[in-house]
């Protein structure tokens, strides 16, 4: 892909379903007793992963686009899969299926591409061993393919070591299956919405501060989910329509749930000009249009409690503190080294590739804002975050600049250079 500076950007776009819901609602409607509707689903491949995964182990799965139609099998009922599941790139289905399969009645595999394969998986072996199941690094070094074999399972109260709510979320599914009520405490609060749509398929959860509990139900009951629109995804195009001159776009319908609202926050801290109308709450999953507008934007600090809920956001988020006064610097963010790709030092390589004044930290990154980007070659290494920060920087420097492997974008937001080009009228 290659792109040139932009006249500015203009005009509103649906941005689509949130990912990490769109996981959830056709792994639990697949759990559920009756046919759960979804609509908004993000139709990427991740989230086209965690179908076939399920589809693979017998569920009756219907997609037309952004409309999937889960006949569930109930709790118990899934199948012993054929061959291996294939995970994709997907550490959300990872570790979430992981969870899942602790508590069923067969064995089975599940690998995917050579960035998933290299990710860090010990973090749900520890919890999901503890309850009894038999979970296993085929190649031994910690990371997929894992080889799970089901088994009764014991109630735990796992104290998780990161806030992520993978780890989270595969300790209370497996909780779905276990003898008791399992809880998992977290050291920050990550993304709530296992807790939420649990409840909302029947099941008791029990949130109180960064502990979230759940009692194993005896079976579980189809719903109806309208996926809000992804602020992961909106993100981008809140940065491009603050940073690009002459631009003011609308995004409609973007979930602002606050355990995800962090680049909310961090606009506000850098002074940019934001605005949201139309808030609606369904069961506990804000959403709001934003408008973004052109802004001067200044550097600000971001860690803590803060990080959870803007993880995936950090490397656009750095991108925009490239563009803004003083110094923006980025801390308590180490997990961003196992995602994807290690999102510090690709950030930084890129940014600094492209004239902007950057350093990776153990933990985060310092950003020194002003300097003006030139074109350059991204290598994203596959990751589609990295692709579309550098897409929106690429619209913003002078010259061309080349995205490798843009493609990658289909795993979260596989329009996303449409809608770009029609925010740029061309
Ligand atoms: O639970 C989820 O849907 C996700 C949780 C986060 O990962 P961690 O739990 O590893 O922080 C996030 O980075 C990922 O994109 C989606
Ligand atoms: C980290 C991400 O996803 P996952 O962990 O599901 O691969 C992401 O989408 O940025």
């Amino acid at each position: 892909m290659k792109l040139k500076k932009v006249e500015g950007l203009k005009g509103t776009i649906s941005i689509p379903g949130d990912k990490s819901i769109s996981h959830r609602a056709v792994m639990f409607g697949s759990l559920a007793k009756g046919t759960t509707h979804i609509t908004n689903f993000l139709s990427g491949a991740d989230c086209l992963a965690t179908i076939d995964c399920f589809r693979a182990m017998g569920v009756r799965i219907e997609q037309e686009g952004t409309v999937v139609t889960v006949h569930g099998n109930g709790l118990r009922g899934l199948k012993k899969p054929e061959k291996q599941l294939d995970v994709g790139n997907s550490g959300t289905t990872t570790r979430l299926i992981s969870g899942i399969l602790s508590g069923q009645d067969f064995e089975v595999t599940l690998s995917g591409d050579a960035s998933l394969n290299k990710r860090p998986m010990g973090r749900i072996m520890k919890p999901l061993s503890m309850m009894g199941a038999e979970i296993e690094s085929v190649n031994g070094d910690g990371c997929a393919p894992l080889k799970i074999t089901g088994k009764p399972l014991k109630a735990v109260r796992y104290e998780s070591p990161v806030a992520s709510a993978q780890v989270k979320s595969a300790v209370l599914l497996a909780g779905l299956y276990a003898d008791g009520r399992t809880s998992v405490t977290e050291p920050a609060l990550s993304r709530n919405h296992t807790e939420l749509m649990l409840k909302s398929f029947g099941v008791q959860v029990l949130s109180e501060g960064t502990t979230a509990s759940v009692m194993p139900p005896k079976e579980m009951t189809a719903t109806d989910i309208a996926v809000p629109g992804d602020i992961s995804s909106a993100a981008f195009f809140i940065a491009a329509g603050l940073v690009t001159p002459d631009s003011c776009i609308t995004l409609k319908q973007v979930g602002i749930n606050p355990t995800r609202n962090g680049i909310i926050k961090v606009c506000e801290a850098m002074g940019a000009d934001l605005t949201m109308s139309n808030v609606k709450d369904d069961n506990g999953e804000p959403t709001a249009d934003i408008t973004v507008k052109t802004s001067r934007l200044k550097g600000t600090e971001i860690g803590g409690e803060l990080i959870p809920t803007l993880i995936d956001e950090i490397p656009v988020i750095a991108l925009m503190a490239a563009f803004a006064e003083g110094e923006t610097v980025i801390k308590n963010a180490a997990e961003l080294k196992v995602k994807e790709s290690n999102r510090i030092d690709l950030t930084v390589d890129n940014l600094v590739k492209m004239g902007a004044d950057a350093e990776a930290t153990d933990d985060g990154m310092i950003i020194r804002g002003g300097n003006p980007l030139r074109g350059a070659t991204i290598h994203c290494k596959y990751d589609h975050r990295i692709a579309m920060t550098f897409s929106v920087a690429g619209i913003n420097a002078q010259g061309t600049t080349v995205i490798e492997d843009a493609e990658c974008v289909d795993v979260s937001y596989p329009n996303f250079y449409e809608q770009l080009q029609m925010l740029a009228g061309q």
